[in-house]
């Protein structure tokens, strides 16, 4: 039996810390479904179709990832690609309530569908989408955080601004 995982995320935009969750998983699983939580009530940065444009670039070189969007519960997600279990990834203790919180829900919608998570590299333990949008609003240096093809898109998005 295929281990299948779907790793979920606004991804507004992709980060190291993305990637490396990203990395890691696909080490495990036999494949691993990046999918964007096309979520009306936050008002992204980029549209869903920039992000999922960027996460398959920034993918590309590993064969077992598949970029994905969903809208609505993401165990009727898993179910639709026969995931086996959902993949996250832990930053810091201050990420385990909240995940504690969903993989609960998620167990009680759907008991077969595990949970599991990664720890990122310690050096993005404080990494997140909108601290990396904060900096590049600023035009701070964001090289370090998100791949050159993100970085580059950030700016652009900023020029427009
Ligand atoms: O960028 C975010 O908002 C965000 C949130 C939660 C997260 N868990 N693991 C990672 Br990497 C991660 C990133």
């Amino acid at each position: 039996m295929s281990s299948i995982a779907v790793c979920p995320g606004s991804f507004d935009p992709i980060t190291y810390g993305h990637v490396d969750i990203i990395r890691r998983g696909a080490k495990v699983f036999d494949k691993v479904y990046v999918v964007v939580l096309n979520n009306s009530a936050k008002n992204p940065l980029f549209t869903v179709e920039e992000r999922i444009s960027l996460i398959k670039e920034v993918t590309k070189d590993i064969p077992n990832v598949i970029v994905d969007e969903f809208s609505g519960l993401l165990v009727d997600y898993a179910k639709s690609v026969k995931a086996n279990a959902i993949l996250r990834g832990l930053r810091a203790v201050s990420d385990f309530e909240y995940e504690m919180q969903i993989t609960s829900m998620n167990r009680v919608l759907n008991e077969d569908l595990e949970t599991f998570f990664i720890m990122t590299n310690n050096q993005y333990s404080f990494l997140s989408s909108s601290i990396v949008k904060e900096v590049a609003k600023y035009n701070g240096n964001i090289s370090t955080l998100v791949p050159p093809i993100v970085e580059k898109e950030l700016q652009k998005k900023f020029e427009q601004k």
